[in-house]
């Protein structure tokens, strides 16, 4: 019985320490994987060339500040698998300092838009023009100094909390007071409030205590300092989303932005903070050329200088929410939808308040 007890022992011993060596073995090979797909996309050329012309123009005055179009434009992402193309036959004008709103379903090309004025790709065929010049004809890094984006697809880095909104304006990426006054733009301060080391919490800190071979008894200090830093932070959707809109207030600071473009940053917001957000930001950029992609219609909307309404890759209407309220078609009915589940849910919420007291 012992002599099968031991068998037993081993075998399992034995199963266990392969399973480990499978899953090493396992994570080393993903590790590699990843560094081969990050060197090959570091050799990816960038299709986009870039221009000669100096953004903003030194020679420009206001007049030749004539804001942003879209003339005639047509694009299909490359490899779309699609019948129709993203974008057909787009044309709109945004004038400097005007906010624009655009409105429509899910891939109407709302976003499509957006990438094409911020030059993340060119169009195939048609042209957007920034001050009346093409686009392609600026150097690239000037027109991104001078833009601020805000979408979903904006990432948190493993850095502390603070650095995270400092990057929007790398030189001041240490500068505390203006951080927090990010921070409170962004609607991010009582996140950073709730923790003990504040704006220095880190992320997701890529130390490993366990590398180091620290001694539990000789090392007890530097593993106890190691072991806080190296503890992640979890922060949920929303609160990422409030980190993300912080960093784009901080890149406002560099004095430089003409052009604030955002899409849809707020689903995970609630609604008081997707309000004060959207305020904030119309404050913030007063002045500037805004373009924001919505799928709520309500107080942005009605303050919009252009509403531009996507039906399936092309502007189905474009004017103010005035105009385009009597014209009674297609943003007309979205923005009927909405009002109508807004009431709905108003009146939801009465009969829940109703029968909770009674
Ligand atoms: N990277 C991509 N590659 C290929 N096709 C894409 C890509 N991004 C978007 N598309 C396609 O382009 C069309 C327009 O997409 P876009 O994201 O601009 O729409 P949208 O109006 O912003 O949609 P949503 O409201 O869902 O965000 C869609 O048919 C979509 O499937």
């Amino acid at each position: 019985m012992s002599s099968i007890a031991i068998l037993q022992q081993y075998s399992s011993s034995l199963n266990y320490s392969l399973q480990m060596l499978f899953w090493d073995a396992d994570k080393v090979s993903k590790c590699v994987t990843d560094i081969k797909i990050l060197y090959e996309t570091a050799n990816i050329k960038n299709k986009v060339t870039d221009g000669d012309v100096v953004y903003p123009r030194p020679s420009a005055d206001t007049s030749e500040s004539k804001g942003m179009e879209i003339d005639n434009v047509s694009f299909a992402y490359p490899g779309e698998k699609s019948k129709e193309s993203a974008l057909r036959d787009v044309s709109f004008q945004v004038p400097a300092g005007a906010l624009a709103v655009i409105v429509g379903a899910n891939g109407s090309g709302k976003s499509t838009i957006i990438k094409l004025l911020t030059r993340m790709y060119d169009a195939d065929s048609g042209t957007v023009r920034v001050d009346e010049l093409p686009i392609a004809d600026y150097r690239l890094a000037d027109l991104r100094q001078t833009q601020a984006t805000l979408t979903q697809d904006h990432e948190l880095y493993p850095l502390t909390l603070g650095e995270n909104i400092g990057l929007g304006y790398s030189e001041h990426v240490d500068d505390e007071a203006m951080i927090m006054q990010a921070a409170r733009d962004g609607g991010a301060a009582t996140l950073l409030d709730k923790f003990t080391d504040g704006a220095k919490t880190n992320l997701k800190p890529v130390l490993t205590a366990y590398g180091y071979h620290l001694d539990d008894e000789k090392h007890k200090t530097l593993k106890t300092v190691l072991g806080k830093l190296e503890n992640p932070t979890g922060v949920s959707g929303g609160e990422k989303q409030r980190l993300v809109a912080a960093r784009t207030f901080m890149r406002f600071r560099t004095g430089k932005i003409k052009l604030l473009s955002v899409d849809e940053p707020s689903s995970a917001l609630d609604p008081t903070g997707e309000f004060e957000l959207f305020e904030r930001l119309r404050q913030t950029g007063e002045g500037k050329t805004m373009i924001f992609v919505t799928h709520r219609f309500g107080h942005l909307t009605k303050h919009a200088d252009i509403i531009i309404c996507m039906k399936e890759g092309k502007v189905a209407e474009s004017g103010t929410h005035k105009e385009l309220m009597a014209l009674d078609g297609e943003y007309a009915s979205l923005y009927n939808v909405q009002a109508l589940a807004f009431k709905e849910s108003e009146v939801r919420l009465a009969v829940r308040t109703f029968f909770a007291r009674n």
